[in-house]
């Protein structure tokens, strides 16, 4: 194999936390059967992890470094979870084995994958369409997930909400006056009323399946990317997280056409209970609690001068809102 490390340098972008030096990046490759090292750049978009594409001899690649957030040892579920539904026909990256047969490996001090190229662009403006191939492409990967065998609880549904709201509440009239007490109610009322467990169906969710993590070629989906926060949940709460992701206009309006479509779509490849259905309005609004409660917590304690811009915590807050005035399903296109 033949290593040029002149070439190798991994050059860095906004939000690529680890510089990996071409020392450490060949040694690193030099584990695996890739060829040489073309070049290495690092990706600006995603705020969790640091992301290079990286193009050798055989082709494009994605290495991660795993950054704080990411704990290690949820890494095996992640990696697992990707081959599984690889396996299962779903578009997904999978991570690459090395030369000992690991995939997670440690590159500058953190944990390491590389993991297949998957083509496509995610969608800058949500079609209706778009929103019709999500909900089946999520209905396939339910079902793809329902024989994996590992589980990993999520950390961040009902039980973890008030410890982040308790980080956030002194500050929260920074971002709105009286939100802290806004919070407080919806807090408590999900509390009060989250399903209990057993009442739902539950199976592997990816949790954060926002358009910047699902791409597609013309029309067509192409695939699922940035598995870090699936977890072992409740399956109708993916769709909740995606109500709010994918059906809101820009201008804040509901499309419930959009709604409509991604539900069906998912209900024609795995049908939704009676029960499932009359749950979506509460997890739409646990859904919306969630993301304002994580980007109001990163806002808060954004450093000053970090290269990733804090995401808006108040879009939530006007989607959760959306949520609390539904008096039936009719609001998300459905009888
Ligand atoms: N397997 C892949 N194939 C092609 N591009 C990829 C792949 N994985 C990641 N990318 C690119 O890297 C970007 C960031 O990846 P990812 O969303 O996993 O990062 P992240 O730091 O976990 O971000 P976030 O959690 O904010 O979405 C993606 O938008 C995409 O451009
Ligand atoms: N998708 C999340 C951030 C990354 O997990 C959000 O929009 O708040």
């Amino acid at each position: 194999m033949t290593l040029e490390p002149k070439r190798a340098s991994c050059r860095t972008a906004m939000a690529v936390y680890t510089e990996v030096s071409d020392e450490d990046l060949n040694t690193f490759i030099a584990q695996y059967a890739l060829g040489g090292v073309l070049s290495c750049k690092g990706i600006a978009e995603g705020v969790e992890n640091s992301n290079y594409l990286l193009v050798t001899e055989t082709g494009p690649y994605i290495l991660t470094l795993y950054e704080k957030r990411t704990r290690r040892d949820d890494l095996p579920f992640f990696l697992g979870l990707m081959e599984h539904l690889a396996e299962k026909g779903v578009g997904c990256p999978v991570p690459l084995h090395g030369n000992d047969g690991e995939a997670l490996r440690e590159l500058c001090g953190r944990p390491a994958v590389l993991v297949t190229f998957l083509n496509g662009m995610w969608p800058r403006r949500i079609d209706p369409y778009h929103c019709a191939a999500l909900g089946e492409a999520m209905g396939t990967m339910h079902k793809a997930g329902a024989d994996f065998a590992m589980k990993r609880p999520n950390d961040l549904s009902v039980a973890g909400w008030r410890p982040l709201f308790d980080a956030c509440s002194a500050r929260a009239h920074e971002v709105r006056p009286g939100l802290a007490e806004a919070l407080e109610r919806e807090l408590d009322t999900l509390e009060a009323r989250w399903p209990a467990e057993g009442t739902l169906p539950v199976g592997v969710i990816h949790a954060d399946l926002f358009p910047d993590n699902v791409f597609f070629r013309g029309r067509t989906l192409s695939g699922l990317i940035d598995f870090y926060f699936a977890c072992t949940d409740v399956l109708v709460y993916d769709l909740a997280i995606c109500l709010n992701a994918w059906c809101f206009e820009p201008d804040g309006a509901f499309n419930a056409t959009k709604a409509r479509l991604m539900l069906s779509s998912y209900r024609k490849v795995r049908p939704l209970s009676d029960e499932e259905l009359a749950a979506l309005p509460l997890l739409a609004r646990g859904s919306a609690l969630r993301f304002l409660l994580t980007r109001l917590y990163d806002l808060l304690n954004h450093p000053p001068g970090a290269f990733v811009k804090p995401k808006n915590p108040l879009e939530y807050w006007n989607k959760l809102r959306f949520h609390q005035q539904v008096s039936g399903l009719g609001a998300y296109g459905l009888e």
